[in-house]
């Protein structure tokens, strides 16, 4: 069947008029029919994108059609709104024309883009996360999106810390197609680290998790979806429907003889007090952040470290460039991300590659640090682009330092900008660790308070997965010479 010469005319319970509907290569129209009885024959159209597409079932016993979708959302809303058209087909088309026809517009929606349909979930929410509004997230905004996919959900609410790393500790793997989490950072890193305890790890880290904003950083929500999207929940909630598998790189941090797992940044210093010592001001939202980065200014108290990388770039307009060509490929190939694989690798977690006591080409920097700030993903929070070159799997860490003149480093951190700022030290590295030099300070993993102690990261080349609809970060930063 070509999808694009069936029009199928429905007449919607709601109100009584009628609807055509027309799917083609370019989006999905509506004809919505308001001619009054007797009246001008009164029409009007209107298209939607195939990505905010969710769903178009039929039922032939009642004839009943059913469409699903996300409008986009309005400058003065919080979140993209979910419309459901629900209708009984007119006219003497065949069940099997209209079967064949929903059934050929979801293939196209799904399968084609080689994206598993009505996913199977996992979701937890943690009610307690950010400003407390995870549990009204889920139920009005997300869970009415998932459903409306045709997803099928098992929901866990999260009563302690650790309860979702117990959880997907003992997951049986074929039962979940992906992970969402109704929460902020704090919570993935949990659920990465239960996958990765998991006896089978590697098929356990194949499964992909993604983030629903309710926390108070949501970084990785930011850099999945983008700045402007980030932080709307139903954005991010088709971003778990339609999302494909993109590879990650983790990083293993080994302290005191345990390793665990980080996907998004690691800070000390100046970010990790404006992280840790902002705790009680979690009611501000995000904005905890800048105050926190505004009092560190006051303050200016060195970082007391020692610094160790196994520095792979330090050149910041090769980054850069290197950056931009991979943006480019993935625009110009038109497929931006991986397949939906059946395909389970199993085995070990990897083995780590640098021992503690390794010095072969690692640079020791010593003078006082006033912060270090090393991880993935452009975005750590709304108003701080702090790894704007970062890439998802290109095997590196990038690690940010500075020895002071913060201020300067802190305007553009929204942008990026402050990237150039020539104090501002920054490498791609395969590995580094920190050794204290006093017994006072803060260590920040992925937004979680850990000792402050003598520690070591190295990079794990596309270890975890996380579910895109663009198979990259969603920032924009471009080369010095892009913009000339
Ligand atoms: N019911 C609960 N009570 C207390 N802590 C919980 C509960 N559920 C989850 N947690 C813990 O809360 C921590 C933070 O969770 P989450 O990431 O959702 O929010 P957040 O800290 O506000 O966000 P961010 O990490 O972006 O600052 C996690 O370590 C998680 O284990």
């Amino acid at each position: 069947m070509i999808l694009s010469d069936t029009r199928v005319a429905v007449r919607l319970d709601s109100s009584h008029h009628n609807l055509t509907l027309h799917y083609t290569e370019k989006a999905f129209y509506i004809l919505h029919d308001l001619r009054k009885a007797g009246g001008p024959r009164h029409t009007r159209t209107h298209d939607i994108l195939h990505h905010n597409l969710l769903r178009v079932a039929f039922d032939s016993t009642t004839r009943s059609l059913t469409v699903s979708y996300l409008k986009p959302k309005k400058k003065n809303k919080p979140h993209a709104s979910l419309v459901v058209l629900t209708g009984v087909v007119q006219g003497n088309v065949s069940n099997e024309v209209v079967s064949t026809w929903a059934e050929g517009v979801m293939k196209s929606l799904y399968e084609d883009h080689g994206v598993l349909r009505c996913r199977r979930l996992l979701v937890f929410v943690n009610p307690h996360g950010g400003v407390g509004k995870g549990e009204k997230i889920f139920e009005k905004v997300v869970e009415p999106v998932l459903l409306a996919a045709g997803c099928d959900l098992t929901v866990v609410r999260t009563t302690h810390h650790g309860h979702a790393f117990d959880y997907v500790k003992d997951l049986e793997l074929d039962k979940v197609d992906a992970i969402a989490t109704v929460s902020g950072d704090g919570l993935i890193h949990e659920v990465l680290n239960g996958l990765a305890q998991h006896a089978d790890p590697m098929s356990a880290l194949r499964i992909p998790v993604a983030p629903i904003p309710a926390g108070s950083g949501n970084g990785l929500a930011l850099n999945l979806i983008g700045i402007k999207h980030g932080f709307d929940s139903a954005s991010a909630a088709l971003n778990i429907v339609k999302g494909r598998p993109m590879k990650t790189d983790l990083f293993s941090i080994t302290q005191g003889g345990k390793r665990s797992f980080s996907f998004m940044s690691q800070s000390l210093g100046l970010m990790a007090d404006l992280d840790l010592d902002t705790e009680h001001l979690r009611w501000m939202g995000d904005t905890r952040f800048i105050y926190g980065m505004l009092r560190g200014i006051v303050t200016f108290n060195p970082a007391p470290i020692q610094l160790s990388i196994k520095v792979a770039e330090d050149n910041k307009d090769v980054m850069a460039e290197t950056l931009f060509t991979r943006v480019q490929e993935k625009l110009s190939s038109g497929k931006e991300a991986a397949e939906e694989s059946s395909v389970r690798e199993s085995g070990a977690l990897p083995t780590l590659k640098y021992l503690p006591d390794d010095n072969e080409d690692w640079t020791v920097i010593e003078d006082p640090i006033l912060f270090v700030y090393a991880g993935q993903g452009p975005y750590v929070g709304r108003d701080y682009m702090a790894f704007p070159v970062s890439l998802p799997d290109d095997g590196m860490i990038d690690i940010a330092t500075s020895r002071g003149e913060i201020v300067s480093a802190i305007s553009g951190a929204e942008t990026g900008e402050n990237f150039w700022f020539p104090k501002l030290q920054y490498y791609k590295a395969q590995a580094y660790r920190v050794k204290p030099l006093s017994t006072k300070g803060n260590l920040s993993i992925d937004g979680e308070r850990f000792p402050f102690e003598e520690f070591q990261v190295e990079v794990h080349p596309r270890l975890g997965t996380f579910l895109s609809c663009y198979g990259r970060y969603v920032a924009d930063f471009s080369p010095r010479t892009a913009k000339k």
